[in-house]
């Protein structure tokens, strides 16, 4: 179909509150898998390199990285039917955003969510400024991913302020937003219960009126930590959001959801199992098969999870 803005895809999946996965690559491997997966059930889809993939990518040369990647997904984009964004997850070098805005990344983030509020303010609002005037949108965060412990003046610190919500959407006018309510990225989220604050994101939901985004959302699927682990991996007290509680965030506004650690994980269970069962494969595009099958499977479930199949 097209390689379209990240916008269209969010305002679209913000009016029918459903959920869209955003899914982090680092290579061709991993991106060809997600595709197969998002074709299969005609979703939307949102492909995000970290900064460290662009790095990766370009050997160095974030512009060099970032073209690596538009090239690849924007030629692969026009010749499918379904719609596909590019988008750079967790900006935060200046250097590196600009370089994906040059090279023609659909969306930025800017993360600046380390910096006191004023700061993260300023700084968002002066590259949505530039993002917005070469016709990329932008993503912004506020509060840290940590997870709520039992202490709730703890939580207090680390969660979206509301107030703040509010404030930081209408001055910086970022087109999508990510609040904090108890997610942690990787594979070691929750130690007990799977924990968010529902009530902070359905108000934050109210006075943004925003597409919104939850980081650090993977499930991380025990059936290929098992897998995993059978073949000699050790993620051992590893614990994600569960598909019942994505769906409940996806109920209360939220539509971008990103997930790079549940691919890893399906990734090298597929990896692992294939190469122990076949000592004499070293053909790349062999012992590579099942661990894309493995990131295929893990995409469908999440599409189907948040509801985004057959929204093209
Ligand atoms: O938030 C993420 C990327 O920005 C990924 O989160 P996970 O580690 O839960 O996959
Ligand atoms: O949010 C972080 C993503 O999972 C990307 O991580 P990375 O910096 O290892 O590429
Ligand atoms: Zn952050
Ligand atoms: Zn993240």
């Amino acid at each position: 179909m097209a390689y379209v803005d990240t916008k269209d895809i969010l305002d679209k999946a913000s009016e029918g509150y459903y959920g869209v996965a955003a899914f982090n690559i680092n290579n061709m491997e991993f991106f060809h898998a997600i595709l197969e997966g998002a074709l299969e059930k005609k979703s939307p889809l949102i492909i995000e390199t970290s900064e460290g993939a662009i790095k990766y990518a370009g050997m160095n040369d974030p512009y060099r990285g970032a073209r690596f990647f538009v090239n690849m997904i924007k030629d692969m984009a026009n010749t499918v039917d379904i719609p596909i964004a590019l988008h750079l997850d967790h900006g935060n070098n200046f250097d590196i955003i600009m370089a994906a805005i040059k090279a023609g990344y659909s969306s930025v983030m800017i993360d600046a969510s380390h910096e006191v509020f004023e700061e993260n303010m300023r700084i968002t609002k002066d590259i949505v400024r530039i993002a917005h005037a070469a016709g990329v949108s932008v993503e912004a965060e506020l509060g840290q991913l940590s997870g709520i412990e039992d202490n709730v003046e703890a939580a207090e610190n680390v969660l979206v302020n509301v107030d703040e919500a509010k404030e930081f959407c209408e001055t910086t006018e970022v087109d999508f937003f990510a609040p904090a309510i108890g997610t942690s990225h990787g594979a070691f989220k929750f130690k007990g219960e799977a924990k968010l604050d529902y009530d902070r994101l359905k108000k934050v939901k109210e006075v943004t009126g925003k597409p919104l985004v939850l980081h650090g959302a993977s499930s991380v699927v025990q059936e290929y930590v098992k897998i995993a682990e059978e073949y000699g991996a050790d993620f051992g007290g590893s614990k994600g959001v569960p598909a019942d509680v994505l769906k409940q965030t996806v109920e209360y506004g939220i539509n971008k959801v990103n997930t790079d650690t549940d691919l890893r994980i399906a990734y090298v269970a597929g990896l692992r199992e294939f190469l122990a069962h076949d000592a004499k494969q070293f053909d790349p595009r062999k012992y590579q098969r099942k661990a894309m099958d493995y990131v295929k499977k893990v995409v469908m479930e999440r599409i189907d999870i948040l509801g985004s199949a057959n929204k093209i």
